[in-house]
């Protein structure tokens, strides 16, 4: 059999010259191989596409939304914890930096309160200690009885000084800005500045301060760990003196209320061999920047399944979910402050659900990023956009109020529910306030005009673990 026939115009043209000598013929054949090495090598390469392809579409994609401090990294953490607790186990160190930063900042705080006064007291009108890591301001007045800082404080104040360098470091080390987080002038500071078109996001700017983060972190925290544990016992102290509680309290410097709050954890937490626990991890706060994606492939029986009824099931409080799961989850977790909410529109297609988060406990504060904003108002205008926006018709939208332990305790501390909405007829207890912000979100739900398969939420953080165990995989139609 010839390998060219006469009769095909391409075979003609393909065909070597009659007069190929030997060697032009070797030559030839040896590159006609290598050509075809490279093409196989294409193939099995777009064969690996096509699979990674497949395989990803039969992954859940979930987005997570809501404002800065609302709760969604907290919550990709739980998720992460329940579903895949190996993976969690393995990460669990990496976290004890962010921890420290988080004391240290707190301790700083406080220290910058000290500073402020002069002994004998001079009256000082700013509130600006009354601030999370992000500067959340609570509306809290000033009253300035006289007080009295001791030799002792002094001291406390000149042991701890080493622990500003030991912030800077940890920040430098860990990618934290150490000014104004929200100092982006290029963008709408809109609640919703998604709603038009926008630039792509840059999730490579979002990988490489991901992976400053975990260079510098190893570099410095060998000798931030030495410092904090020999400053163990004077944090302690300044902690627990009484002279500094009433000067916070007079100052309105809530520190149990900022994010990554571990004053009360000095002695766990300042020692040389100390690993965060679960519940550290979950607490410590660590703002995200950009758009991170993080896989979860759920473990073997992390989930449990009852009451099987055909493909449908009922979960503990009687809403109907599929009996089966998908296992392979990418969950996109993004910075909420509004300057970067400009990049969340990208991330619109091909979801399976949001996951929104509006902390309810935030009624009395106002963003860092824009002081005239109430925070609670900017939650509930960004979940009107997000359920009723065109885009996002499709997907499914889970809510969860949460912060409820916040709220719970605002509200027994005394802080008013009510002098933050002058219409409402009477001061609310916590049920009643979780009921009425039920209800706002619940309006929107109705306005978008969709099945109630579409919308869920969830609002009690006690049964957080519970919930995400036992329904939440199954609220999501297998794929
Ligand atoms: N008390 C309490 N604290 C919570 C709850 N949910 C989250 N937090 C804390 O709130 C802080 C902020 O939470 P994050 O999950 O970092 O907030 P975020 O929405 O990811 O914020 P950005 O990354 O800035 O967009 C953390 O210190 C959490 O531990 C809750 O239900 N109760
Ligand atoms: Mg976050």
């Amino acid at each position: 059999m010839t390998l060219f026939s006469d009769a095909d115009p391409l075979s003609i043209a393909w065909a070597p010259p009659a007069n190929e000598t030997p060697e032009a013929k070797a030559d030839r054949l040896q590159r006609e191989a290598a050509a075809q090495r490279v093409s196989d090598a294409i193939d099995e390469s777009l064969r690996a596409e096509s699979a990674a392809l497949k395989k990803r579409s039969k992954v859940v994609k979930i987005l997570l939304l809501g404002q800065s401090e609302s709760g969604k990294s907290t919550l990709l953490k739980n998720l992460q914890m329940t579903y895949a607790p190996k993976a969690w186990d393995e990460q669990r160190t990496s976290w004890r930096a962010v921890i420290q930063l988080n004391l240290i900042r707190s301790i700083n705080i406080i220290l910058d309160v000290l500073c402020s006064i002069s002994p004998p007291h001079t009256p000082n009108t700013s509130s600006d200690y009354s601030r999370s890591d992000d500067g959340h301001k609570t509306n809290n007045p000033s009253p300035s009885p006289s007080f009295r800082l001791t030799d002792r404080h002094t001291l406390l104040r000149l042991r701890l000084g080493p622990l500003r360098g030991v912030e800077e470091d940890l920040r430098r080390g860990l990618g934290v800005s150490f000014d104004n987080d929200f100092a982006d002038t290029e963008h709408e500071q809109w609640a919703t500045p998604f709603d038009g078109p926008q630039p792509t996001a840059d999730a490579g700017a979002a990988r490489v301060a991901k992976e400053s983060r975990k260079e510098g972190k190893n570099a410095c925290l060998d000798d931030a760990t030495g410092i904090i544990a020999s400053c163990a016992e004077d944090m302690k102290a300044l902690w627990e003196d009484e002279t500094v509680r009433a000067l916070l309290e007079d100052k309105g410097v809530t520190l149990w209320q900022n994010a990554g709050f571990f004053l009360d954890d000095i002695e766990r937490i300042a020692v040389a061999g100390y690993v965060p626990t679960d519940s550290d991890v979950v607490r410590a706060r660590l703002r995200t920047i950009g758009i991170q994606e993080h896989s979860i492939t759920f473990e073997d029986d992390n989930v449990t399944i009852e009451h099987e009824e055909g493909g449908r099931r009922k979960s503990k409080d009687g809403t109907a979910v599929w009996s089966k799961y998908t296992r392979d989850w990418v969950i996109c977790d993004v910075g909420g402050c509004r300057t970067s909410r400009h990049a969340w529109l990208p991330y619109f297609t091909d979801l399976t659900a949001i996951l929104f988060l509006a902390p309810v406990s935030c009624f009395d504060e106002t963003l860092s990023e824009d002081p005239d904003v109430n925070r609670l108002e900017d939650s509930l205008t960004l979940w009107a956009a997000i359920i009723q926006s065109p885009l996002l018709k499709k997907v499914m939208m889970i809510l969860f109020l949460n912060k409820c332990d916040l709220l719970d305790r605002k509200l027994r501390a005394g802080v008013k529910f009510r002098k933050y909405r002058p219409g409402d007829p009477g001061e609310r207890s916590f049920g009643a306030v979780l009921l009425l912000l039920s209800h706002m979100c619940y309006r929107y739900e109705c306005h978008s005009g969709d099945s109630t398969d579409r919308i869920h939420s969830f609002n009690n953080q006690l049964r957080l673990h519970d919930t995400l165990r036992d329904d939440f995989p199954y609220l999501i139609p297998p794929i």
